[in-house]
């Protein structure tokens, strides 16, 4: 082949695959992932929205995304039609676009189905979600309710949110009764003082005979309580604790968290109205500050939860977030990305509940390559998606990585929590008496870097190869572990079956 049409070739291939990187990705199992919202088809049927409806040159049926009113009817047309779902909201409340939240729904479903952390529910038993701050709007309660026959507790602040939010879930007969909509309030709020004596009470009663072990762990989560109790009074509002009554339990919270610190901040996207008022959108501290509430709250209420999940606003503050997390003793953690129009958003996932034996106790080899299928890959997907998704799982761990797409390759360093963390739960699933070789593992943790490369087969096959950088790394076992989550994590991604 002549040179230059080698060239024009090779840069074609780096255009395609640069646009396949920067083309949104929407969860497969949305409904609009085949086929977006047709908006002459809705018009034609709902005469409300055709009003908003404007047809281009060439014939496309289009809104104005800078109306409010156009962006409010598109999402109850849409409700009303893909999900038989009544919705309104007053005006200038926050309007949520239906394709985007329904993604967050899905990936919480995959969390919910996959077999990283143990399910203790029969098959057919129902999902009980918590959703953070449900708005006027209640779009996740409705959504999940309709499209999954999940049931929820919504909470919110504001009484314009307790009342819409309200008025939403009873327009809905079908679906009211499983959501409860609750008032975060502070009805329940501990004072400093009352914390101060419970702990004096506890001091001067008798032992109860239990170990010191047993004892320094109550004090501690007495005191996770107490810090937490006194986060809460510093910015206001509780969140979960306080919220979520004695005894219950929930399989998942999700949250669209208050992102900005100032309504300036919120106002930057001029391309859309959602609206959103600034109860909705700010909070002291924007989201980092919000989010980090849940997480102390969620060390203090470990179990009620299987999973604790938020949206995070910038990508810049996932890190902190996730080492947040290794330090609070979590078992794992997840992010993903969310494409929403033109803006991007992440989730983050974490967990209390120990990994399950069943990924832990199969086979840890001793091998320093180690490489696995993927087959039957969905195919909207490619081999880049899958470069992307192996460097966000191991950032999500708190890892740092560097890409190389031309090479296919991400080279990947873990953090020494994630380490800690994998050691201790798999060795300690693998042979009870190995705890003496953990420390001596841990110690050489500087030397677990390893490269993951794709390789492309067959179409709908992807081959993954693992080496480990250092030849004389004697952490074998922790790179195996880490190999089979990534396999599970991306089996369960993008294969059809798994
Ligand atoms: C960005 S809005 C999200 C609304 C809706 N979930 C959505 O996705 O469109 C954040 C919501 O959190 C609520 N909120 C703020 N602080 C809260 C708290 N401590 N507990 C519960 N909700 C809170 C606000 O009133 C607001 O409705």
């Amino acid at each position: 082949m002549p040179n230059n049409k080698k060239r024009n070739k090779n840069k074609k291939r780096k255009r395609n695959e640069r646009e396949e990187r920067q083309q949104p990705t929407i969860h497969p199992r949305n409904k609009y992932s085949e086929k977006p919202p047709d908006f002459h088809l809705l018009a034609s049927l709902y005469p409300c929205f055709e009003q908003f409806v404007f047809y281009t040159r060439d014939g496309r049926a289009k809104i104005d995304w800078t109306d409010f009113n156009a962006t409010r009817e598109l999402t109850r047309v849409l409700l009303q039609h893909d999900h038989g779902v009544k919705w309104w909201i007053p005006d200038g409340q926050l309007c949520p676009t239906v394709p985007n939240r329904s993604n967050y729904i899905h990936w919480i479903e995959d969390l919910l189905s996959s077999d990283i952390i143990a399910n203790a529910k029969t098959t057919g038993e129902k999902v009980r979600g918590f959703d953070i701050g449900t708005g006027a709007n209640c779009i996740y309660p409705l959504l999940g309710a309709s499209l999954l026959g999940w049931s929820f507790v919504g909470s919110d602040v504001t009484d314009v949110a307790l009342e819409w939010a309200g008025k939403n879930v009873n327009n809905n007969p079908h679906i009211s009764d499983l959501i409860e909509i609750r008032k975060a309030s502070n009805a329940q709020k501990t004072s400093k003082e009352d914390v101060d004596n419970q702990l004096l009470s506890d001091e001067n009663k008798p032992s109860s005979g239990g170990s010191t072990k047993e004892e320094a762990e109550s004090v501690a989560s007495k005191l996770e309580v107490v810090a937490s109790e006194l986060k809460k009074d510093e910015s206001g509002q509780p969140v979960l604790l306080g919220v979520v009554k004695n005894g219950e339990h929930f399989d998942f919270c999700m949250c669209n968290p208050p992102f900005f610190e100032t309504m300036e901040e919120a106002g930057l996207n001029p391309r859309t109205a959602c609206g959103g008022t600034p109860e909705e959108m700010v909070c002291p501290g924007g989201e980092m500050a919000f989010i980090m509430r849940i997480i102390d709250d969620s060390v203090a209420l470990k179990q009620s939860f299987r999973w604790y999940t938020s949206m995070v606003g910038r990508k810049a503050n996932l890190k902190g977030l996730v080492s947040k997390l290794w330090e609070a003793g979590v078992s794992i953690v997840k992010t993903t990305e969310f494409v929403q129009g033109e803006t991007c958003r992440w989730g983050l996932a974490w967990s209390f509940l120990p990994l399950t034996k069943k990924l832990l106790t199969s086979h840890v080899t001793e091998k320093r390559n180690l490489s696995f299928m993927l087959e039957g890959i969905q195919r909207q997907f490619s081999a880049i998606h899958v470069l992307k998704s192996v460097e966000s799982h191991f950032l999500a761990s708190g890892a740092s990585c560097k890409s190389n797409p031309s090479l296919f390759a991400v080279d990947v360093t873990p953090s020494t929590e994630y380490c800690d963390s994998i050691l201790n739960y798999g060795v300690r699933n693998i042979d009870e008496t190995s705890s003496g070789q953990l420390s001596d593992e841990t110690n050489l943790m500087a030397e677990l870097g390893f490269r993951i490369t794709v390789f492309q087969q067959i179409p709908g096959t992807l081959l993954l190869k693992g080496s480990l950088q250092h030849s004389g790394s004697q952490l074998t076992g922790a790179f195996s572990l880490m190999v089979q989550q990534l396999e599970n994590a991306l089996k369960k991604e993008f294969c059809r079956e798994t």
